[in-house]
């Protein structure tokens, strides 16, 4: 190209000539130029045809000149399909699929090279033959999913500097990328002054260039460099259906509890010993689900006593029942057995500081209790006493091993009794939030602009996890325990539970009050909701009720009342309110 207008050159910086450029090759050279590009961005795809057309002329040259040397290449294709087979040389390939295909390839192209060596390439039927197998095997070529993607990748990072223009990360490199199971993710180096706030901040932006899903494209800090990050490129969502809980893994509450899977499918292991847990999240967020995991786990350690807390009438704990050694459902339980761990506190407190010793160490013995408190707000609103107690707890409690463990829809400093508490909280769950402001509620001031989008989540059981040792905004999902196995873990484990140590017990003033069994009982919680709708009052039962009879989880009762309903066998007397 030349810069137009030779005839113009009175044109000067007061003047200045428009900038209008012509090509001065020849059309011909223009269009050659042109191909060659094509041909070089298609490389990947038409490369069986190149290597088709190169053993076709190598044949030539080897028939011509050495047309004797056809054993010395079979004896190098021989040595060649070995490697390949057995050790996925020369490419490195580790799976056995790739390496077949690299072996039967490299056999192939081989025998084809000796027989045109010795025959000539032009012999029949070897050109067809060729032709035959370029296009046999170009097709598994053609359709391999991880080769597809690495040129993709490619060209991603070919166009990033013109992509980041437009998006507005100018001056930022890829610095490398590698293809994974769930799509891609590369290493962004940023121009000095940018950070990792403005490649998050333009996210939908980048999603937007690349031309993916919306949500595909997750950002994460380098911890060693605030100039660095890595972009992860998600082809599908991992987390797109429920994980199944594999069954608990801790035996004790010094191992850390698995909640779910992150996105690269490594296990999200949050410790909860010495530490209070705030899990927060919008109505059918997936609240109860996490509790579940958590009590699944806890369920399964010796050196843990249970006690909960559940102002929906028991109705998401009830089924745990088996396992714990108390549960208040109405606020006066609730503060009683909030009093009563203050009292455990206190007494712990006093042991500690007779014996000099720092803090509790949970044993079967001398276990540690954690309180579970389903719906925090409600506790909030309907026991204002209670709260003062559990601050007293989440203040004290770490050392001597008394630890709160609460959900809540929105953790509001009305709803937290103050804040007090949830700053003492070290673990914060944060499934999907409807507000965005909520993130900086549950999490902490600042996250939502640092990337903890839980107002994007899009299904129960995500979640962005702060904990020691996770303080990046990854996405997770939680395990999904249905409650046929929150009744077989609650019953597996009932009779393993500890019993608080006597210095515990005597600082209860008090015989706690023993968890109400459900009024019918039958083994079968099948049988026992059909008795309960046939025995109810004209007016029908609720569902809470319902849920306390049979001891099932309300998802559980939801569903066998519509199948119940649809087979005529349970009828909807008014809203809210069966029987048969
Ligand atoms: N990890 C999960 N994977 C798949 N589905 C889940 C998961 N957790 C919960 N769910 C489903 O989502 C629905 C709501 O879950 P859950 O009752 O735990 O929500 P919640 O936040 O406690 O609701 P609420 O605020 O009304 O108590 C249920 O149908 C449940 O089966």
């Amino acid at each position: 190209m030349r810069a137009y207008g030779r005839r113009h050159r009175r044109w000067n910086r007061r003047n200045p000539q428009p900038l209008l450029f012509v090509p001065d090759e020849p059309l011909t050279l223009a269009a050659l130029a042109a191909v060659g590009r094509a041909l070089f961005r298609y490389r990947s795809e038409l490369a069986p045809v190149t290597a088709g057309m190169i053993l076709a002329v190598g044949g030539l040259v080897l028939h011509r000149t050495h047309p004797e040397a056809w054993p010395a290449v079979l004896t190098v294709t021989i040595v060649a399909v070995l490697a390949a087979a057995l050790r996925g040389l020369p490419w490195g390939l580790t799976r056995t699929a790739e390496r077949a295909y690299a072996a039967t390839t490299t056999a192939v192209a081989g025998s084809w090279l000796a027989a045109a060596t010795a025959l000539g390439p032009g012999r029949s039927p070897l050109l067809t033959v060729l032709v035959v197998a370029v296009i046999a095997l170009g097709i598994p070529w053609w359709g391999h999913r991880r080769r597809r993607a690495r040129v993709r990748v490619d060209r991603v990072i070919n166009a990033w500097p013109n992509l980041a223009e437009v998006i507005g990360l100018t001056g930022s490199r890829i610095m490398s990328a590698v293809v994974d199971t769930w799509g891609w993710r590369a290493r962004l180096k940023l121009r000095p002054g940018q950070s990792v706030a403005d490649v998050i901040a333009r996210v939908p932006a980048i999603e937007s260039a690349l031309g993916t899903r919306p949500g595909a494209v997750r950002v994460e800090q380098d911890p060693a460099h605030a100039g660095r990050c890595t972009m992860r490129v998600l082809a599908a969502d991992p987390h797109a259906g429920a994980i199944p809980w594999p069954g608990p893994t801790s035996r004790s509450l010094a191992d850390p509890i698995e909640l779910g899977v992150f996105e690269d499918a490594t296990p999200v292991r949050v410790p909860l010993l010495r530490r209070h847990a705030l899990i927060g999240g919008t109505t059918d967020s997936g609240k109860s689900g996490v509790l579940n995991v958590v009590l699944g786990n806890l369920a399964a350690c010796t050196d843990v006593v249970l006690w909960g807390i559940d102002l929906k009438g028991g109705m998401e704990l009830r089924p745990w029942a088996p396992c714990l050694a108390r549960l208040a459902t109405t606020p006066d339980e609730a503060a009683e057995l909030l009093a009563d761990a203050v009292a455990v506190l206190d007494a712990r407190a006093d042991a500690a500081g007779r014996d000099n010793t720092r803090v509790w160490k949970p044993t079967p013995t001398a276990p540690a209790l954690v309180i579970v408190i389903d719906e925090y707000a409600e506790l909030a609103d309907t026991a204002p006493d209670a709260v003062g107690h559990a601050e007293s707890i989440a203040r004290r409690g770490r050392a001597l091993a008394v630890d709160l463990l609460a959900a809540t829809q929105r953790p509001t400093q009305k709803a937290m009794g103050g804040g007090a508490l949830r700053s003492q909280m070290s673990v914060r769950v944060c499934l999907r939030v409807r507000e965005r402001r909520d993130v900086d509620l549950i999490l902490d001031k600042g996250m939502l602009s640092a990337g903890w989008h839980a107002h994007t989540l899009d299904a129960p059981g995500k979640f962005y996890v702060l904990a020691d040792g996770h303080n990046q905004p990854r996405r997770a999902r939680a395990y999904l325990v249905t409650d046929d196995l929150v009744r077989q873990t609650a019953a597996r484990y009932a009779d393993q539970r500890p019993d608080l140590d006597p210095l515990s017990r005597a600082a209860i003033d008090h015989q706690p009050k023993p968890i109400e069994p459900p009024r019918l009982s039958a083994d079968d919680p099948e049988q026992t909701l059909l008795m309960a709708l046939d025995q109810a009052p004209t007016d029908g039962l609720t569902v809470p009720e319902l849920i306390n009879l049979t001891g099932m989880r309300r998802t559980w009762v939801y569903d066998r009342l519509q199948a119940h309903a649809v087979a005529g066998r349970a009828r909807q007397v008014t809203r809210g309110r069966w029987r048969a």
